[in-house]
């Protein structure tokens, strides 16, 4: 995240580190939402590699024990079958982990909230963004969750000459495109967005512009997730419509 702030400790309790395994130890290299208490919900970008993943939850400094992490094995990978590696423009840039044991929930791990099928956000809709990822072009994760206001930036803006153009589907929502975005690391995380008094998991970090993370006029890209979702009524909702 460039710009922004530390965020406070676990006040973003759905968002998980997703970490490979390298040698005898683990690395963060994306961020994920957990949405039941055995899936969580990330970039498919992030996972379009075979390697020995781990998810923390309940995390805040990723290079310390503060206690109140929980650190799962992930038994399998979901990418969206439509996902192309050589195509982020195409969309379909998210995967479903499924963890290999229930997730315990408590004040510093919780489900995130799944908006309705199809919801898209008005211009200027109030969210953030969270994560680990580079809090400056070329530069490094950060230790501590970091979160920045990214507000909704329409489709119509978005996809317009000078901002992403055609690069920017109607399956994707921008967000930002000031001084502060995503970057590198922050990948896969959530866009927590407000709406109705309520924080909604509304997008995954999907893409910065190659020439810089906080780019003018190119705002980060996240997957739309209203966009994945078949049912709205959390009785027949299958997680993600895969
Ligand atoms: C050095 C970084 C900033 C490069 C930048 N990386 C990204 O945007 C990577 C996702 C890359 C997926 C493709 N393997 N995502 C992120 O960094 C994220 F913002 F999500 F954290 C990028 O490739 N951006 C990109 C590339 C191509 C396009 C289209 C023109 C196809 C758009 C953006």
């Amino acid at each position: 995240v460039v710009g922004g702030e530390v965020a406070r400790p676990n006040s973003w309790p759905w968002q998980i580190s997703l970490q490979y395994k390298s040698g005898s130890s683990f690395y963060h290299t994306c961020g994920g939402t957990l949405i039941r208490r055995g899936w969580v919900m990330t970039a498919a970008h992030c996972v379009d590699r075979s390697r020995t993943w781990r998810v923390v939850l309940g995390d805040h400094n990723i290079n310390s024990h503060e206690g109140r992490e929980q650190y799962m094995s992930v038994s399998r990978v979901y990418l969206h079958p439509n996902w192309n590696s050589n195509n982020v423009a195409g969309g379909w840039d998210i995967a479903l982990l499924r963890l290999s044991s229930d997730a315990t929930l408590n004040n510093y791990v919780q489900l995130g909230a799944l908006p309705p099928s199809g919801q898209v956000l008005p211009h200027n809709n109030p969210c953030y963004i969270s994560g680990w990822g580079r809090t400056q072009t070329g530069g490094q994760l950060s230790a501590q969750l970091k979160q920045a206001y990214l507000p909704v930036v329409d489709h119509k803006t978005c996809s317009s000459y000078g901002w992403w153009g055609s690069t920017v589907k109607n399956s994707m929502v921008c967000a930002g495109g000031g001084s502060e975005s995503g970057c590198q690391g922050d990948s896969g995380g959530p866009l927590n967005c407000s709406v109705g008094g309520k924080w909604v998991v509304h997008g995954v970090t999907s893409f910065v512009s190659s020439s810089g993370c906080n780019a003018y006029r190119k705002p980060t890209v996240f997957t739309r997730v209203s966009a994945y979702i078949i049912f709205t009524s959390w009785r027949l909702s299958p997680l993600i419509g895969f």
